[in-house]
């Protein structure tokens, strides 16, 4: 490992991302290495970890290579690995365009729930500090059937139905009379039937807050409570479509919701096909340098 590892640190909906840059897939990011660049006192911090490599570089992404000429190797905070990150695909975007590998427009990136289309707006101030908002194509949903498809989470002494939606990682949607019910959210909530999930969960609890506008808080699997989660955003729109009696594609009618996260508000529609874009910002806010002898280190005596 070189003596120093260049990093950003980035957020969207204050979902915030440690980025590590490596294209050619060079530096060994070990689940303790991610946990501890995460770690909010001792290390940088942040929910997660964007690992920033070539497609044709990475083992789970070379397939992809034609179609995206980047992965997102994703991982939670804890240094676990995460199919799919909705506001993390946002930042990645948003670092490649900022290390000019690509500009405005439209782009493709490799995930581990495959390759997403996304559309980098134009920027609306000259510093790039208020950058256009990111879209993008987060894919169809998927709402399993049977006994898997309604589940029930708890927090305490209160318990709640919830959808199970999958947007490539696994989400319960709970629609709570208050977001404060959900505690601290200090722990993972319990869930039912535990087949539903048997790699864990992204929990989010929603309210309405007007005509296609909704609030919600989240304990993402892998991470604890978070300021947004873009996949969990998608989830609430589904699940708050179908129990508003809307499915675009059954009815050929795109829904667009407005759902609202404790770190800012994001965008999301379920087109008439199906697909779901999520739109809001994308920020990167410092770079620097990792100490490798730091790193060796810490490691070295956990
Ligand atoms: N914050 C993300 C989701 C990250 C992965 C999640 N914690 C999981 O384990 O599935 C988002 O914006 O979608």
């Amino acid at each position: 490992m070189s003596s120093r590892i260049a990093f950003l640190k980035g957020h969207g909906t204050e979902n915030d991302f440690v980025i590590v840059p490596d294209p050619e897939n060079a530096i060994d990011l070990s689940p303790a290495a991610v946990a501890t660049l995460c770690d909010r006192r001792a290390g940088i911090g942040g929910d997660g970890l964007l690992h920033v490599v070539r497609s044709a570089a990475h083992p789970e992404a070379r397939e992809m290579a034609a179609q995206a000429e980047w992965f997102m190797d994703y991982r939670n905070g804890d240094g676990s690995i995460a199919e799919m990150c909705g506001n993390g695909v946002r930042v990645f975007a948003r670092y490649l365009q900022r290390a000019g590998y690509v500009g405005e427009g439209d782009l493709a990136v490799a995930t581990r729930a495959g390759v997403k289309s996304v559309h980098i707006a134009k920027a609306v101030s000259r510093s790039g500090s208020a950058a256009g908002a990111v879209t993008v194509g987060m894919g169809k949903a998927v709402l399993p059937d049977g006994p898997e498809s309604d589940v029930t989470v708890s927090v305490g002494e209160h318990s709640w139905p919830a959808r199970n939606v999958n947007m490539g990682n696994p989400h319960a949607v709970a629609f709570v009379d208050d977001l404060d019910q959900a505690g601290d959210l200090f722990t993972p909530p319990p869930f039912t039937p535990e087949s539903a999930y048997p790699d864990g969960v992204n929990v989010e609890f929603v309210v309405d807050r007007g005509p296609r506008h909704v609030a919600m808080r989240v304990h993402e699997r892998g991470a604890g409570e978070t300021r947004s989660c873009g996949t969990g955003a998608c989830a609430v729109a589904v699940a708050t479509a179908r129990r508003d009696g809307a499915d675009p594609a059954a009815t050929g009618t795109p829904a667009t919701y407005v759902v609202d996260v404790p770190g800012g508000r994001l965008l999301i529609t379920e087109r008439a096909d199906g697909e779901i874009e999520m739109t809001g910002p994308a920020v990167i806010v410092a770079e620097g340098e990792i100490d490798a002898q730091w790193l060796e280190e810490r490691l070295q005596s956990a």
